[in-house]
């Protein structure tokens, strides 16, 4: 059996779901896209091919086995995107959460049931539907838990939005001894630059005290500020609209000293080594196309 174990962002890892890029499915048609960089590659005929997306995905599989952890893949479903194992649940303490993510990204889940079956029952929570959730959008950081949301009148219009006020309620009620603290995030169904798709997309906790921070992507300057002053200044990397395009904040942290980042993120992966952390490079810019990175592509089970 698994013992979930998952309280921050960055303590060493033991366990993970790394998604897939097999059987990716043909280039969806326009219509289907649920992001708007995915729709900008679809339209410009620059969309990621599958055995491009499968070489990025086994770089990263590679760096995780280089440091002993456990990593589980979904079982493949035919044509189906997979990615992004981070949105189809979470973990917090010891308890999985599944997430109520898109509709059209429902189907993901099955894929991992198997690592379900080394869960004890009791440890998996299943929110009611009127729960929109996603793992993107939520960090457990010690006594914190963030969360990314969108309450905006226009939440049903906005396929970007994926975690509402009802999620962050639940959240609440079902960690009582944590401090909640939510983010409303800028929303576009047509603009990438625009939108931060989820927490993190703009944000995201690095080592013991540090922090990746994309101001525009909060709609609330108080919330973003917030963050600013959690962390201080002096310990938080400002990245600007082209690298949360870039999905710089998209990076992820094996343990406080040892982060995997994209090759090309050479501004960040200076800071990083600046700062006294072990910087894994790997490729992973075709990916980057469907405004996912490195933690979307993951969903950790287990840290130290
Ligand atoms: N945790 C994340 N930021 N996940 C990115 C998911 C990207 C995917 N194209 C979607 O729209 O669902």
């Amino acid at each position: 059996m698994l013992k979930l174990n998952v309280k921050d962002e960055t303590s060493r890892l033991k366990a993970v779901v790394l998604g897939t890029a097999q059987s990716n499915g043909p280039v969806p048609m326009p219509e289907e896209a649920y992001d708007p960089k995915s729709l900008e590659h679809i339209l410009a005929g620059t969309y990621p091919k599958e055995e491009d997306m499968v070489r990025e995905m086994e770089a990263f599989a590679a760096v995780l086995k280089k440091y002993g952890v456990q990593v589980f893949r979904p079982k493949l479903i035919k044509d189906c995107n997979q990615i992004f194992s981070r949105d189809i649940a979470f973990v917090i303490d010891d308890k999985l959460i599944k997430a109520n993510i898109l509709p059209d990204r429902e189907i993901e889940f099955q894929a991992i049931k198997y690592v379900l079956d080394k869960i004890e029952d009791s440890q998996i929570i299943y929110p009611p539907k009127e729960v929109h959730i996603e793992g993107g959008d939520v960090m457990p950081w010690k006594d914190y838990i963030f969360i990314g949301t969108y309450s905006g009148e226009d939440y049903s219009d906005l396929i970007t939005a994926r975690t509402n006020r009802a999620a962050v309620d639940f959240i609440a009620k079902t960690f009582p001894h944590k401090k909640i603290k939510s983010f409303e995030l800028r929303k576009s169904n047509t603009n990438a630059r625009e939108n931060a798709l989820h927490l993190d997309c703009c944000f995201q906790p690095i080592g013991t005290d540090k922090a990746i921070l994309h101001k525009n992507g909060f709609l609330v300057t108080e919330e973003y500020e917030w963050l600013l002053n959690y962390f201080g200044r002096e310990n938080v990397f400002e990245i600007t609209k082209d690298e949360m395009y870039s999905m710089m904040s998209n990076v992820f942290s094996i343990a406080p000293d040892v982060v995997v980042s994209e090759r090309n993120f050479t501004r960040l992966n200076n800071w990083l080594r600046e700062k006294g952390l072990t910087v894994e490079e790997i490729p992973y810019a075709e990916i980057a196309k469907q405004e996912g990175l490195l933690r979307c592509s993951t969903l950790p089970l287990v840290r130290e």
